[in-house]
């Protein structure tokens, strides 16, 4: 010790970027929808990036971030940034402008002549959107960075500079937020070999957006490294060498706080702590251990960033723990405490939650409570605990109540799980038995048709559904909606020649939130919601406590549905895998149990769809490959338990009982044996936008059961053509057997319009047609 005073400073990574009241949604569907202009879309945007510096501000934040905002991704930002720009979307150089970086986002057909204020370049082009998958082990989605075979960067977006000195005019100095070079190369469609070939030419952008921030009055730079928590080999940890070294001897003027979260750095510790860079963020919430190795061996001189709020859930912190835990680290040394990872991740204020039982609500804390969460703990680190005596008594009495509230435990579910039997998680017969039975009870033709569950969630449903909610409608006058929209969708189907009906779930308002609404251990928000992708929200059910089915949940709307139709109408459920990954869960007990007590209610339900008559029931686990640990060494841990529980889910069917099972955004070539272990009948996946290619892991696996691979990517607004869907079979033809092959979109239709959709559909089934034809 010196006996010099070190301080506490507070930071944060990333705030909500789509505003209380999802701001930017609204502004952003006006703006495509040719309703609100370019410069209203810009003037809400800035004013939601306004109102969030001076809030966190105002929470106490000294650090607050900058370019964390984004009209649809930060990732597609970067590309924009870099000017990696694929040729079909028509960019001419320059400035990337929205309309491109909205083709880029969603696709593009025909002219959108819409006002977009000066500057419009709107051209005539039909494009697919980009392809998106999974940020990590989160639900948030990013566009797939894409490079030419002569890709050359240039300084093509000045965002996050502008974005910078938007900050600074309001009296706001920010710490700007760049995705790293490296991990961006990662995310993207390369290998190691381009990567390396591509870093100069990009470091050059980079070196060139450091030194205008450093020029504009930036004096640090948050730098995202995520890739620093993932298995790397030698070929990365050089790469990220060679970045971190020449932006290091070339841009000194701006000081780098390389940021990792999402897990701890392992092996990659050596390497983290070799870059010359000032400052280093941790994720202390996944991987807390990782503290005193890094206090260890960080030099004095290594500013440490301390993640030590969970970013990614909403429980609210032991901050009376926290305090006693840092303080030797603070008596040390100048540290940083921030949330683990951005707050892009959480609900941004609880304040807004008046209806949540006031018992649980107080457990919680979202982005607002954790950012005063934050300046809590660095007051009593900074100036004693008496200081912030109060705060700290209530954060400990609200610990001790969760921990010791009479609500998270039900015996009646730990007497069932200790009851469940292996045997219960095996289907009576193997698939080859199966098969015969269930084309049999069938008689689907070759090809066949269906859609993955949901139909359009209009206005005119949500406006409906909002209505009961309020009680401006009544519960028979909802119901007799929800039949109509439900009787015209299956009639629809009918009259268009899908084979396989399902009854469009316009009853539900998310595919989680449904489920958890009617389970017992689940509290919901109001307004709690995080962005999934572009415009797109959900609000993540809260598990607090042991979970069971207090009754049926999906029988009266399949039983109405199918008495609709001859045809066999899909029973639809979403899975305890999926339904465990996009939920904010316990932390006080194993997402492994969480996980068997969800299974056990899901079966429940598919043994009175089957008991109702159902002869196909799909469980959707949509998240599964979500979930799967970022470190390979921890995968396997993870499958066996979540395979198990669907299987438990799934098994207690008869053999002439289809099961089927659905998932989008997924890189399946890692967990194929996982997803042959299933053992479901049918698999439908998302393939559209990566044109196939996932389905080369099925077929390298020998998949044995049946397969729809999306040939219709439902996240876009464009139409595709009946010779691209056939294109898609083919290529789906060429590497699996024909008879495994189902015909379907790549996921439910609840974002489209219905002209579109009947459109697109359309031209799906007259693709299983002709390819019917070529068989
Ligand atoms: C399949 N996907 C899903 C993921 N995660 C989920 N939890 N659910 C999914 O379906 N992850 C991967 C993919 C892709 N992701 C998404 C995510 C979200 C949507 C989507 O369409 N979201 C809707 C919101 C859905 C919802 O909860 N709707 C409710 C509430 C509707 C609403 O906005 N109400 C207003 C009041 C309206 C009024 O007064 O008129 C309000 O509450 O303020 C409902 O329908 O009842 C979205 O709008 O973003 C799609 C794919
Ligand atoms: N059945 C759901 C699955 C989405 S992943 C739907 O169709 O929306
Ligand atoms: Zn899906």
């Amino acid at each position: 010790m010196t006996g010099e005073v070190m301080t506490v400073s507070v930071a944060t990574l990333g705030f909500p970027r789509i505003g209380p009241r999802r701001e930017l949604k609204t502004a952003l569907e006006r703006h495509w929808s040719g309703k609100a202009s370019g410069a209203e879309l810009l003037d809400v945007a800035a004013t939601l990036r306004g109102k969030a510096w001076a809030m966190q501000k105002a929470l106490g934040a000294d650090i607050v971030p900058s370019n964390d905002f984004s009209f649809y991704d930060h990732v597609l930002d970067t590309s924009a940034m870099v000017g990696a720009i694929p040729a079909a979307y028509g960019w001419q150089g320059g400035t990337v402008d929205l309309d491109t970086y909205f083709a880029m986002a969603r696709g593009a057909q025909g002219e959108a002549h819409h006002d977009c204020g000066a500057g419009c370049t709107h051209k005539a082009i039909d494009v697919p959107a980009a392809e998106m998958t999974k940020w990590f082990d989160t639900n948030y989605h990013y566009l797939v960075p894409e490079f030419s075979g002569g890709q050359r960067f240039a300084l093509s977006s000045t965002k996050v500079i502008d974005e910078y000195l938007e900050a600074k005019a309001q009296g706001v100095v920010t710490r700007p937020v760049l995705l790293g070079p490296v991990t961006f190369l990662k995310l993207g469609k390369v290998d190691a070999a381009q990567r390396a070939a591509l870093l100069p030419g990009l470091l050059a952008v980079y070196l060139e957006v450091l030194s205008r921030l450093a020029a504009a009055g930036a004096g640090w730079v948050q730098i995202d490294e995520p890739c620093l928590v993932l298995d790397l080999d030698d070929a990365d940890r050089a790469l990220l060498t060679e970045a971190y070294a020449v932006l290091a001897a070339q841009a000194p003027a701006a000081k780098l706080m390389l940021t990792t979260y999402f897990g701890g750095l392992g092996d990659n510790l050596a390497t983290a702590l070799s870059l010359p860079v000032a400052g280093l963020h941790l994720d202390l919430v996944r991987a807390p251990g990782q503290l005193d190795l890094v206090l260890s061996r960080a030099p004095a001189s290594l500013l440490l960033s301390l993640g030590i709020i969970d970013g990614r859930n909403v429980w609210r912190a032991d901050l009376e723990n926290l305090a006693r835990r840092l303080a030797p680290v603070a008596a040390q040394r100048d540290i940083v405490v921030a949330p683990s990872c951005s707050l892009l991740h959480c609900p941004v204020d609880l304040a807004q939650e008046t209806a949540i039982d006031p018992e649980i609500a107080r457990w919680l804390a979202f982005a607002v409570q954790k950012i005063e969460e934050l300046s809590v703990l660095a007051r009593a680190l900074n100036e004693g605990r008496d200081a912030v005596a109060d705060q700290l008594a209530a954060s400990t009495e609200a610990a001790e109540a969760r921990r010791t509230s009479p609500r998270i435990h039900d015996p009646a579910v730990a007497a069932r799980l200790a009851a469940a039997t292996p045997a219960m998680a095996r289907r009576r017969s193997d698939f080859a038995a199966r098969r015969g039975l269930q084309a049999e009870a069938l008689g689907l033709p070759a090809f066949p048709t269906t859609t993955i569950g949901s139909f359009p969630q209009t206005e005119a449903v949500r406006k409906a559904r909002a209505a009961h909610g309020k009680g401006a409608l009544s519960d028979a006058d909802y119901d007799d909606f929800l039949r109509a929209e439900t009787a015209r969708t299956v009639s629809w189907q009918e009259q268009i020649g899908l084979d396989v009906l399902v009854h469009g779930e316009f009853e539900r308002n998310d595919m989680v939130q449904y489920f958890g609404e009617q389970l017992s251990g689940f509290v919901f928000t109001k307004h709690g919601w995080v962005q999934s992708y572009g415009s797109r929200c959900v609000r993540p059910p809260i598990l607090f406590g042991d979970v069971s089915r207090p009754q049926a949940m999906t029988v009266g709307w399949w039983r109405y549905a199918q008495g609709l139709t001859q045809r066999p109408m899909k029973g639809m459920l979403t899975g305890p895998v999926t339904i465990l990954n996009w939920s904010f869960v316990r932390d006080d007990i194993s997402r492994e149990l969480a996980c068997r007590q969800l299974a056990l209610a899901i079966r429940d339900e598919v043994a009175d769809l089957e008991q109702a008559g159902a002869r196909i029931i799909q469980i959707d686990e949509a998240a599964l490959r979500e979930g799967l640990p970022l470190r390979r060494g921890d995968w396997q841990g993870y499958l066996d338990w979540a395979v198990e529980s669907f299987r438990l889910t799934a098994s207690g069917v008869a053999d002439a009982t289809q099961i089927h099972t659905h998932m989008c955004y997924s890189e399946f070539n890692d967990i194929i044996a996982a997803i042959g272990a299933m053992d479901a009948d049918v698999i439908s996946i998302e393939t559209a936008r990566s044109k196939m290619e996932l389905l080369g892991a099925f077929a390298d696996y020998r998949y044995p059961a049946e397969i729809g691979p999306g040939v219709y990517d439902i996240h876009s607004p464009r139409v595709p053509p009946v010779e691209e869907m056939l294109a898609l079979l083919d290529a789906a033809r060429a590497r699996l057997s024909p008879d495994q092959l189902w015909v379907n979109p790549d996921c439910g239709l609840k974002t489209r319009k219905w002209p579109e959709t009947e459109a697109a559909l359309i031209n799906m089934v007259a693709a299983a047609q002709a390819a019917r034809a070529q068989a």
